[in-house]
């Protein structure tokens, strides 16, 4: 029989940070941001760590699994994984369905369990091999650096609230983008600002912008206002599925030399599917399509390959899990389509593990989403890892390559605890800009 180290503890550690006022089709995103980490120990001496999008419904799936995985040997993960996977489904927890109206991200909540487990075990796994966990991916390490584009919000103005948000810091010596990112930015003018700091600061080649959030002409000026500005950098725009597919037609079909790709323009409408409307959108502009909404396990992907939907699947570790993302990045590359990856808000553990997902994609990717630069500052782990010249670089270390700073968990954690409201609800903040303010996945947030 195998002799792999053991799990002697797991830990479920819901944390919070600081986010900005960031719009989006959901509203503003709140002055805290939670996510949980999931930590594991084995008898050999090693933490493995994963990092996922915090909520109640996934607290209770992880703390139920702990019986089920303390006192197992990682030579099982993958047993241990799908037990977890059947398991929740068997107790009818699955991840609601797809329809009009839902927000980008209640889908993930069942995945999101699974796939932290995953990274946890393959971070202790890593660490056994002596190997990082790109090498345990697919076809194993194929880059030591990965690009990540700029990710542009509007930012509303916080000062409209009596929550906590960060004012910002303005000292001499201090980057502007640590000032910058806590102000109000509505205007063509200032979202070139942001970029122009951002890019400064983290070496972007490539932007992506939020919209979903101004009327869509607005937003389609905003995207040409920075590629005037920035004529080399592929950019992006993500109204996460508000405008209608014949919008969404007249936005893009001139903006070819603009748009590199349009990522969610157009969703289900008039008893249409999401897949089926971008795949119009895709035939009448001929813009290649990105999505995080509409190929999200794979029974959705088959069908929005079959319907030719799509270019861009944006798979998200955090629920295709580190595995499930490098293998749509092994279909990518063998069909023709390009990896990218969606983000939420997150901390360090999450950034190592985009960095070592795109260390082993096979082929070309496409700059992958990161919110990172609305956190960078608020680290978990020790040497979190960088983004320079618009990549992260991977750390040589064995798994993840991370290390947990637990005075900083420990701040994070009591943070979470005095939330009152612990699970994401864009909702809130937005209800001081726009009084009764209800999510209406059709409806740009400030056109009300
Ligand atoms: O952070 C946000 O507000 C985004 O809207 C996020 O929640 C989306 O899931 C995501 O970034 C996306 O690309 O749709
Ligand atoms: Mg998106």
């Amino acid at each position: 029989m195998s002799d792999t180290p053991k799990i002697v503890e797991m830990q479920v550690i819901p944390v919070a940070g600081y986010d900005s006022m960031l719009l989006n089709i959901a509203g503003a995103h709140h002055c805290y941001f939670t996510r949980i980490l999931l930590v594991l120990k084995d008898n050999a001496g090693h933490t493995g760590v994963g990092e996922a999008p915090a909520t109640g419904v996934v607290l209770k799936i992880l703390n139920d699994a702990v019986p089920h995985i303390v006192g197992q040997e990682i030579g099982i993960m993958n047993q241990l994984v799908s037990d977890l996977h059947k398991r929740d489904l068997d107790e009818n927890r699955q991840p609601k369905p797809v329809l009009p109206g839902f927000r980008p991200w209640d889908l993930e909540r069942h995945h999101n369990a699974v796939a932290v487990l995953e990274t946890a075990l393959l971070d202790l796994m890593g660490q056994f091999l002596n190997q990082p966990v790109a090498q345990l991916l697919g076809p194993g390490k194929q880059r030591d650096e990965v690009p990540v584009l700029g990710y542009l919000f509007y930012i509303a103005d916080r000062q409209k609230t009596d929550l906590d948000y960060l004012p910002g810091n303005a000292q001499a010596g201090q980057h502007p983008w640590y000032h910058l990112r806590h102000q109000e930015v509505m205007s063509h003018d200032k979202v070139v600002q942001l970029a122009e700091a951002a890019q400064d600061k983290y070496g972007f080649k490539d932007f992506k912008l939020k919209g979903g959030v101004q009327a869509g002409e607005v937003e389609i000026e905003t995207v040409r206002a920075l590629k005037k500005r920035f004529p080399q950098a592929r950019i992006t725009v993500d109204p996460n599925a508000s405008w209608s597919l014949d919008q969404a037609i007249s936005l893009c079909k001139d903006m070819h030399g603009i748009l590199s790709y349009v990522e969610d323009p157009c969703g289900a409408e008039q008893g249409f599917s999401g897949r089926e409307t971008l795949a119009e959108f895709k035939r009448a502009t001929g813009l290649p399509v990105a999505t995080n909404m509409i190929a999200n396990d794979w029974r959705q992907m088959s069908h929005a390959l079959q319907l030719n939907a799509i270019d861009i699947p944006l798979a998200d570790p955090h629920y295709w899990s580190m595995r499930g993302a490098n293998t749509i990045g092994t279909l990518c590359n063998a069909w023709g389509l390009t990896l990218g990856c969606h983000s939420n808000n997150h901390f360090d553990v999450s950034l190592a593990m985009l960095a070592h997902l795109g260390a082993a994609a096979p082929g070309e990717i496409t700059p992958f989403d990161t919110h990172w630069i609305w956190q960078e500052g608020q680290h978990l782990t020790k040497n979190p890892l960088q983004i320079k010249e618009g990549k992260l670089a991977l750390n040589g270390l064995p798994g993840l390559g991370v290390e947990l700073d637990m005075d900083a968990v420990g701040i994070a954690h009591q943070r979470y605890n005095n939330l009152r409201q612990k699970d994401r609800d864009d909702a809130v903040a937005m209800q001081y800009l726009i009084r009764g303010w209800a999510f209406d996945g059709k409806r740009a947030t400030l056109v009300r």
